[in-house]
């Protein structure tokens, strides 16, 4: 008779040939998905053969894996898909082509964001006619590891029950290995991930467009980038912590992206962008990370959900108008956060809830109300979907407008400097997202 110990060093034995023979025999790797809260989930590994440490979030998103990966907001984050069969389109190449004024990318960055995916059935046969590679190698290139046959139903309903909770992929002989103490989990929130994921130099985008919008950058998805480079915009990028109010002269509009963790890591940004809506006049526009710094610098506090939105089919009702957005309208959007805006009573002098979540009841916008007509909103999802639905695609139409009509009204004939022998250059791209 075997004793336990003997039994499991055999299993490790078989298991350490196993991996050293996979590549080729196509041996199944065990991979286990450990919870802080003491639930473990055993499966197989794809992609990178090691094992990682993050926060533990799920997407109803149905399709989009690629985009969702890319994004930089799901940095640290161990990403549980809740649909069945993920990576059956494969993977396409992720270089913009060559003349389309893109912003260098086809998915939302250059690699994969998230920390590790658990999908309950990975695509080993994929068919897309922009394909180029399989999940499983995407991610074994970009060093980020995968866990399927898993029940992903079960996971999600346990992470809807006890919330958004930090776990562990632990693949090959760590998989058989108990899992770690609860000390050992490391907490994404903790860190500010904006500062490692956000741009370091100052660079431009489009600089013949007509408008000239600074971005400030928290881990902007390409998407924003584009949506705002379609609409013939010079977009000037920025490090989240520039301070804009040094060159806000310069710009005819100011956008805040996206971003990973928890905005109160970036309360320097907020404090920054407080005299800048106190001082200047022109208009502000924010996405998700950037509507969480929106509503700081406006005297709102933030706060960490349960399990957070994340997914392509969250309904919205706006409950004010303003340019493509009716007030009463129920727009379907898509999103990803963990933390949202706390609808305080009263709410801010000056700002008010410009949209709620029909499911949740969450804040999903905020907007100002200055007598000025100052136009400074922000939106907790995500306009620009990649992936999702673009009922509120046109939002980025209104801030170009605005920003363009700022630009007007302060147009001062001294401004103009003769361009002799200059031609007027064509407007570049008249595409809409
Ligand atoms: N997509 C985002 O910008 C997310 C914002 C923030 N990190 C949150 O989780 O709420």
């Amino acid at each position: 008779m075997f004793t336990r110990q003997a039994i499991s060093t055999l299993r490790l034995v078989r298991l350490s040939r196993g991996l050293a023979t996979h590549a080729n025999s196509g041996l199944a790797v065990p991979a286990s998905l450990h919870l802080k809260t003491g639930q473990t989930f055993k499966g197989t590994s794809f992609g990178a053969p090691r094992s990682v440490f993050g926060e533990t979030v799920f997407s109803t998103s149905i399709t989009s894996y690629t985009e969702s990966m890319t994004d930089p907001s799901y940095r640290g984050q161990i990403l549980v898909f809740t649909t069945p069969l993920i990576g059956n389109y494969g993977v396409p190449h992720n270089v913009a082509p060559f003349d389309s004024q893109d912003v260098g990318v086809v998915l939302e960055s250059q690699g994969i964001q998230c920390a590790a995916v658990v999908v309950g059935d990975v695509a080993e046969k994929f068919s897309h006619y922009t394909a180029v590679e399989s999940i499983a190698s995407w991610c074994k290139r970009h060093n980020v590891p995968g866990i399927t046959g898993v029940d992903t139903r079960a996971i999600t309903t346990l992470l809807r029950d006890q919330g958004t909770t930090l776990g562990r992929v632990a693949v090959g002989t760590d998989a058989l290995l108990p899992p770690p103490a609860a000390e050992e989990y490391w907490d994404p929130s903790l860190e500010n991930l904006v500062d490692q994921i956000s741009t370091k130099q100052v660079y431009e985008l489009n600089p013949t467009g007509s408008v000239k919008i600074a971005m400030l950058d928290f881990g902007a998805k390409a998407n924003i980038l584009r949506s705002l480079v379609r609409r013939d915009a010079a977009v000037t990028v920025f490090p989240w912590n520039y301070d804009f109010n040094k060159v806000r002269d310069q710009f005819d509009g100011l956008f805040l992206s996206n971003g990973p963790g928890d905005p109160k890591q970036c309360m320097e940004a907020a404090l920054n962008l407080r005299r800048t809506i106190a001082e200047w006049n022109k208009p502000i526009f924010g996405i998700c990370m950037g509507n969480q710094i929106i509503g700081m610098a406006a005297g709102l506090d933030s706060y960490r959900m349960t399990f957070g939105n994340r997914g392509h089919n969250q309904p919205v009702l706006a409950l004010a108008s303003s340019g493509s957005i009716k007030a009463g309208r129920v727009y379907v959007t898509s999103q990803n956060h963990q933390y949202a805006l706390k609808l305080q009573e009263p709410f801010p002098e000056g700002w008010e809830p410009f949209f709620i979540n029909c499911n949740d009841s969450s804040v999903e916008g905020i907007k100002s109300t200055d007598a000025s007509g100052k136009q400074v909103w922000g939106v907790q999802f995500h306009p620009e979907s990649a992936g999702g639905p673009l009922d509120t695609i046109e939002m980025f139409t209104d801030f170009v407008s605005h920003c363009k009509a700022q630009k007007v009204a302060n147009y001062q004939p001294a401004d103009v400097k003769p361009q002799v022998g200059l031609e007027t250059e064509a407007p570049r791209v008249a595409a809409t997202a």
